[in-house]
């Protein structure tokens, strides 16, 4: 099938090329004349392992192409995803403003019958609102179907995602357009679940507040944890082996981030709103995350009368290890206030850093490997459990710094190996380890 792809963001590109790899010839669109430039020469913009492998592999076998251009881009294609971004408004709705572009786009351009699949996250009666835009603005006399594909893809894992899903969503108007969707999907091989279309609008912002709740949740216990001498990672353990539970996003730390949950359960907070439903849940879900890195912040400052001039290594900066988006990184939130203290704040991370330094305090310092970062450091700051860090000897704590305490935000390390060093060691709704008692501070 020919198919285009418009805006090659994460999930325009990876569905572009995915598309592509399963057979499809995919034109991918994007107002960004750089990216395009890239793209058309096999580099990705964002890194995402085995992403820039598999658009070479397509774009040499001539499936995959690029360009800025959408008359070019729509020309005879059969099928349009929509990919392009839905950003946070600052009321917390969702900016529908580069989606109704594209609905205009689509309506200038097309010379045939289309199927319109919206990839992007977007409020429930979103779809209908598409149709009424294009079929508004429609230049040509042609029939044009929409159909709701939310995609579930995570960053740093895109591409097992996109052919390893538990299920495509296929939200549609009519059997046929399904039918058509769930067919292009079929070499994926993946089960193929459809339903009308506001179900499947709704099935996205649901599955992403769920996951949100989970996190929250096991962040709450370990909270709790930590005041009454409770082990949060053998409490998530033997929660999550019950079948019905799920081990899954029982991981206790400084918080979700990313270009999605925290967008998504306000979003949802509002949806909710306009039908006068107050999502009570969800908005302490929000409340919970927000509270998650303060909670890490108050440990470092009862441990030291001040930060004012101590050195602290940060090691990892992006929202999740994979990836180098930083888009609501607790990061962003933590160098701030230890920037505001008068720290020396030092940081590493093996890919975000150049995405980092466009957006972190112009103070924040960054080292080129993490005993770098370590060197002569009064505290180590771990944000992202990144392999890179969970692999490190503990004894290079302990060799590097000048004071070797260790505040790990993401519980990358077993207390019993931590246990045989001479570190100070204070982790997520774990015991801490005192073992520096040694060096009389
Ligand atoms: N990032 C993820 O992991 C993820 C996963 C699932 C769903 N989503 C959803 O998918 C959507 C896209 O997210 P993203 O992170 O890929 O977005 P993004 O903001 O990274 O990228 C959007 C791209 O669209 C382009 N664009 C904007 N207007 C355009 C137009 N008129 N024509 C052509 N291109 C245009 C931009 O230049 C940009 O490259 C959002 O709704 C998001 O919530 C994202
Ligand atoms: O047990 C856990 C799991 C995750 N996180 C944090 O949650 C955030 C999101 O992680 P993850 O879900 O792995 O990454 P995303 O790429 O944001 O993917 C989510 O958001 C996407 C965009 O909607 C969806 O497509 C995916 O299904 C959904 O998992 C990150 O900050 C993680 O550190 C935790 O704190 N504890």
């Amino acid at each position: 099938m020919k198919i285009a792809v418009v805006g090659t963001g994460y999930v325009g590109l990876v569905t572009g090329t995915c598309l592509s790899e399963i057979g499809h010839t995919v034109m991918c669109i994007d107002i960004d004349q750089n990216k395009v430039n890239k793209m058309r020469e096999g580099i990705s913009p964002i890194y995402e392992p085995g992403l820039d492998e598999l658009m070479i592999k397509n774009i040499e076998e001539k499936r995959l192409f690029f360009t800025t251009n959408h008359s070019e881009g729509f020309e005879n294609v059969d099928v349009i995803y929509i990919a392009v971004g839905t950003p946070e408004r600052e009321d917390g709705s969702a900016n529908l403003s580069f989606v109704e572009q594209v609905a205009k786009d689509i309506a200038s351009h097309i010379e045939k019958d289309v199927i319109v699949v919206t990839k992007s996250t977007v409020p429930v009666g979103t779809n209908d609102w598409i149709k009424s835009v294009i079929q508004n603005n429609l230049v040509n006399n042609v029939k044009v179907d929409i159909v709701s594909n939310p995609e579930f893809l995570r960053e740093g894992a895109a591409i097992y995602d996109s052919f390893n899903g538990d299920r495509i969503v296929v939200g549609a108007e009519n059997v046929t357009a399904a039918n058509t969707i769930g067919e292009l999907n079929k070499p994926f091989g993946i089960p193929v679940f459809k339903t009308d279309i506001r179900s499947a609008e709704m099935i996205k912002y649901a599955a992403n507040a769920f996951l949100a709740t989970k996190i929250s949740f096991i962040n709450e216990i370990s909270n709790i944890c930590e005041k009454v001498g409770a082990n949060v990672e053998d409490v998530a353990n033997g929660m999550g082996q019950d079948n019905r539970i799920g081990s899954q996003f029982l991981n206790a730390g400084i918080g979700y981030g990313g270009s999605c949950f925290p967008k998504d359960t306000k979003a949802l907070v509002q949806i909710a709103g306009n039908v006068d439903y107050e999502f009570e849940l969800l908005k302490g879900v929000i409340h919970v995350n927000q509270k998650q890195q303060e909670i890490l912040l108050n440990k470092l400052d009862d441990r030291f009368d001040s930060l004012e001039g101590k050195k602290i290594a940060v090691l990892g900066l992006a929202f999740k290890p994979n990836t180098d988006d930083m888009r609501e990184a607790a990061s962003i939130v933590i160098t701030k206030y230890l920037i505001e203290k008068g720290a020396n704040v030092v940081a590493y991370d093996p890919v975000a850093m150049e995405n980092a330094k466009k957006i972190l305090d112009l103070n924040v310092n960054y080292a080129s490997n993490t005993i770098e970062a370590l060197k002569d450091a009064d505290v180590a700051l771990i944000l992202t459990e990144w392999n890179e860090f969970k692999d490190l000897e503990i004894g290079s704590f302990e060799k590097n710094m000048k004071l070797p305490v260790i505040f790990d935000g993401r519980n990358c390390y077993d207390p019993k190996i931590v246990e045989n060093f001479h570190v100070e060691y204070h982790s997520m709704g774990r015991p801490s380890i005192k073992n520096i008692h040694l060096l009389n501070v």
